[in-house]
């Protein structure tokens, strides 16, 4: 309740409007009956036209207030729940941006579209059913009862009586609906992961011909989330005519006490209908006020489910935002007795990793498969936080530099090509807002890419389809490559990133690069050693640690595990050459 008070306060300019029309809404409709009360005891029965025609007008009147005052309070609603919930998304969003790979992995990636969109979208519900009821009925209850003990106190102790099943009954409902709707949220996480999973990985399934196998699964996920929902619904659903059974009794004992009180002269006629229309406003109001009270557990559930993620404590920080000016002039990194562990890991994935790189130096690594390469590399735009140690950019730690100074300087290409929906030159663009026409070719020249651009029909305004389908795995990583030149970042990190290009390609790439790289620092993590043979510094890893460092021809004598990679790809004869 909390974050949707902290939301709804931001609108407080239509909140009062939406309290107005709420009150404006209730006099009106509880005005109505005393005036035709009025028109049957006094007018009817004293047959005073005047009287009648005056008080006509005056229901006229109030009614068309009425109708205005329903629209008014249907536009606050919507505006207000709307806006809230785009507050919400909005949020979310920004939060998420800043979250590291820790925090996708606590969420997972699907939940936190969930609730970014359904748990936002029960919020809105919520939101739109209070401003619309919660406001109303609680005045219209206390009015309607008001007049009802004020027209026959003998009639209203009736009502009186049935209130306690009332509110016990939405008490129950409330209680037995909030863990359902737990399940419900995070059966729908689940329903989503799937579904995901499903869509992106639809090859593969193919491939290993398990259609029938994800079908099933989906079945089964789907048919849990809907036996969730199902249940709710029914929950929900019974309460309704419940609700009203008990309030249908209620009435016929108030009918059958009226009749008696009429009969005995002690109730007039007008009274009556004046009564029914209070009891019929008391009674339905009653009905709105529970249905939110219904609602409250789900939407309760969504608020807790998006409180977590706002809340969410965000491991990898701006510790100082004061730009500190370098310390060297040249620029350099360096890695001083760094050791790593996962946040969510137990033992160090790197140790004590140590080396240092200046400007238009290229530093290599390799190492077989989880000896920690990519994630040495993650840990420079600070994906995360080393353990232990430091790493420095131009003499300064890099946890003191704000997050976007650092990440300026570094041009990431990841091992896994990403590009979004865009056309080409967007793509390039999106490592330099402002790139002029030039800058953009020119990047895809150095990138290898120009001329496969070329030949697409569209060339640089070719769009590129969700998930990149509509090019290669090649031609991913050579856009991937072609966003990071044109940001002439000042630190380049390659993660594996050429590994889908042919070796002539990877050969004329390298080549360009020397050139473009010039002024920077270029990181290079490869499987392949002919990519790396005329890196300045190789350092090889193993199980986390540096078991090799140096040059090409310095390592295949000195280092044995560097000898065993090379020797798996390398000829005899070039080894022997080399
Ligand atoms: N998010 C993570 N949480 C926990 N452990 C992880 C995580 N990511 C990687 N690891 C572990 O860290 C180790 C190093 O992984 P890393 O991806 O850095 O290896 P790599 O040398 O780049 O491997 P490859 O050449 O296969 O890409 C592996 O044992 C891996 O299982």
């Amino acid at each position: 309740m909390k974050l949707i008070l902290k939301y709804l306060l931001k609108y407080k300019k239509l909140l009062v409007l939406n309290v107005i029309s709420v009150f404006g809404f209730a006099l009106v409709e509880l005005g109505l009956p005393t005036i035709i009360a009025n028109m049957i005891d006094i007018g009817v029965a004293t047959e005073d036209k005047g009287y009648l025609y005056m008080m006509w007008g005056v229901a006229i009147a109030i009614s068309i207030a009425g109708v205005l005052g329903t629209i008014l309070l249907g536009y606050c609603c919507a505006k207000i729940s709307t806006s809230i919930t785009r507050d919400i998304r909005n949020d979310i969003f920004t939060k998420v941006q800043d979250f590291s790979p820790s925090e996708f992995n606590k969420f997972g990636i699907s939940s936190l579209i969930t609730r970014t969109n359904n748990d936002a979208f029960q919020i809105q519900l919520f939101v739109n059913v209070i401003l619309r009821t919660a406001l109303l009925t609680p005045v219209m209850i206390a009015v309607s009862f008001f007049m009802t003990l004020k027209t026959s106190l003998d009639l209203s102790l009736v009502i009186v009586a049935t209130l306690p099943l009332i509110i016990i009954g939405v008490i129950i409902v409330a209680k037995v609906s909030e863990p359902m709707s737990q399940k419900q949220q995070s059966s729908l996480d689940h329903l989503n992961r799937i579904s995901r999973e499903n869509l992106t990985g639809i090859k593969v399934i193919r491939a290993f011909n398990n259609d029938h196998y994800e079908q099933a699964r989906f079945n089964d996920t789907n048919s849990e989330f809907t036996g969730h929902t199902k249940r709710i619904f029914k929950l929900m659903n019974s309460a309704d005519p419940i609700f009203f059974l008990v309030m249908n009794i209620a009435i016929l004992f108030i009918f059958y006490i009226a009749a008696t009180m009429i009969g005995a002269g002690t109730l007039q006629v007008g009274k009556l209908v004046a009564f029914q229309d209070y009891l019929f406003h008391a009674m339905f109001s009653m009905l709105l006020f529970c249905s939110v009270f219904v609602m409250y557990p789900r939407a309760a559930v969504s608020a807790k489910r998006i409180q977590e993620v706002l809340n969410s404590d965000i491991i990898i920080q701006d510790h100082q935002k004061v730009t500190k000016q370098p310390i060297s002039k040249e620029h350099t990194l360096s890695f001083d007795n760094v050791t790593f562990v996962y946040p969510d890991g137990e033992e160090a994935v790197l140790k004590d990793v140590s080396f240092s790189a200046k400007q238009g130096e290229t530093i290599a690594f390799i190492g077989s498969t989880g000896s920690g390469k990519s994630t040495l590399i993650n840990l420079i735009p600070r994906f995360y936080d080393v353990s232990c140690g430091k790493i420095t950019v131009d003499g300064i730690n890099i946890q003191d530099y704000s997050m976007k100074e650092l990440r300026d300087k570094i041009g990431f290409i990841p091992q896994k090509a990403m590009l979004f929906t865009g056309t080409i030159a967007d793509n390039i663009r999106y490592g330099k807002e402002d790139a002029t026409d030039e800058e953009v070719a020119h990047a895809a020249r150095i990138a290898q890419g120009y001329d496969f651009i070329m030949e697409k029909p569209l060339g640089f305004h070719e769009v590129i389809t969700e998930s990149a389908t509509n090019v290669s795995g090649g031609q991913r990583q050579r856009l991937s490559i072609a966003r990071a030149i044109i940001k002439k970042p000042q630190i380049y990190i390659f993660d594996d990133s050429f590994s889908a290009l042919d070796f002539k390609t990877d050969a004329s790439l390298r080549k360009a690069l020397k050139d473009e790289t010039k002024e920077s620092i270029v990181l290079v993590v490869a499987q392949r050693i002919s990519t790396i043979m005329d890196a300045d510094q190789i350092i090889v890893l193993h199980e986390g640690q540096v078991v090799g460092k140096g040059k090409h021809h310095d390592l295949l004598k000195t280092c044995p595990i560097y000898h065993e990679i090379a020797a798996s790809q390398l000829s005899e004869e070039e080894l022997a050459y080399e």
